[in-house]
């Protein structure tokens, strides 16, 4: 397996709790910005204070994302991940749970950075978190794999900055092939997005820690 798998710094949960909350405020810029009516006299100078904050942050640099100590899966320790990772400031983040009867479940909202049609999420991002859920829901069965197939199937629109539910569960394992089925559904309970995947288990697992 390759060794990017492994060669991983591991943060304690001090560590890991301060660059969460960096990661929020840098979420809020992210909102900030893409609704901000600021002249343009004003946004140079916010970027130059930002360009300024992004340099003290490189002073020190991983050569990976860090993993967390939390779980024994391998799976919930990827605080970076772009769709559950407190530590990214491009995943929403969902926090997604895993249940003992492999129900995968979260309720999230989705801010306008992930608008897509006006008012409404982008495709891919549904299909980014879908990817995510199905895969968590694959892992559950015991096999985590990589995303081999996703279809997505969309019946309606699905409406940013209302609460939205992912639900995913896997449906049946073959030698290395997992497949798993989910939904995303708005306030009301009307599924927006269905999603079918299938995963396959490299020849080799990853080390879980
Ligand atoms: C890995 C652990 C990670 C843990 C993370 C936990 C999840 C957390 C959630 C993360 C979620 C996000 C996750 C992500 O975002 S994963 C990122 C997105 N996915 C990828 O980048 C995958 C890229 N592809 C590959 O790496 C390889 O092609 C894989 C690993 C998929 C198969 O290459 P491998 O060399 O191993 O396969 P094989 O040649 O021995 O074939 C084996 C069987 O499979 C069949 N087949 C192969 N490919 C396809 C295909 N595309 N459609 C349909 N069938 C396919 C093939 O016919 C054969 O069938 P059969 O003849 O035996 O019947």
């Amino acid at each position: 397996m390759r060794e990017v798998f492994v060669d991983r710094d591991v943060l304690s949960g001090d560590d890991e709790a301060e660059l969460a909350a960096l990661a929020a405020r840098v979420r809020e810029l992210a909102e900030a910005m893409t609704l901000t009516k600021v002249e343009p006299a004003e946004a140079a100078s916010v970027a130059a204070e930002i360009a300024a904050l992004t340099e003290r942050l490189k002073a020190a640099r991983r050569a990976h994302p860090p993993f967390g100590t939390v779980g024994e899966s391998g799976l919930d320790r990827q605080i970076a991940n772009p769709v559950t990772g407190r530590l990214n400031p491009l995943a929403p983040p969902v926090d997604i749970e895993v249940s003992e009867d492999g129900i995968v479940r979260a309720e999230f909202t989705l801010p306008a950075v992930y608008e897509g049609p006006p008012t409404f999420v982008h495709g891919g991002v549904s299909a980014m978190i879908m990817d995510q859920a199905l895969g968590m829901a694959a892992a559950a069965t015991g096999t985590p794999g990589m995303t081999a197939t996703l279809e997505t199937r969309y019946r309606r629109p699905t409406p940013l900055g209302v609460p939205l539910t992912v639900e995913a569960k896997a449906s049946r394992v073959e030698g290395r092939k997992i497949y798993a089925d989910g939904t995303i559904s708005g306030p009301d309970g009307r599924v927006t997005v269905e999603a079918s995947a299938m995963f396959i288990a490299p020849q080799s697992a990853p080390a879980a820690s």
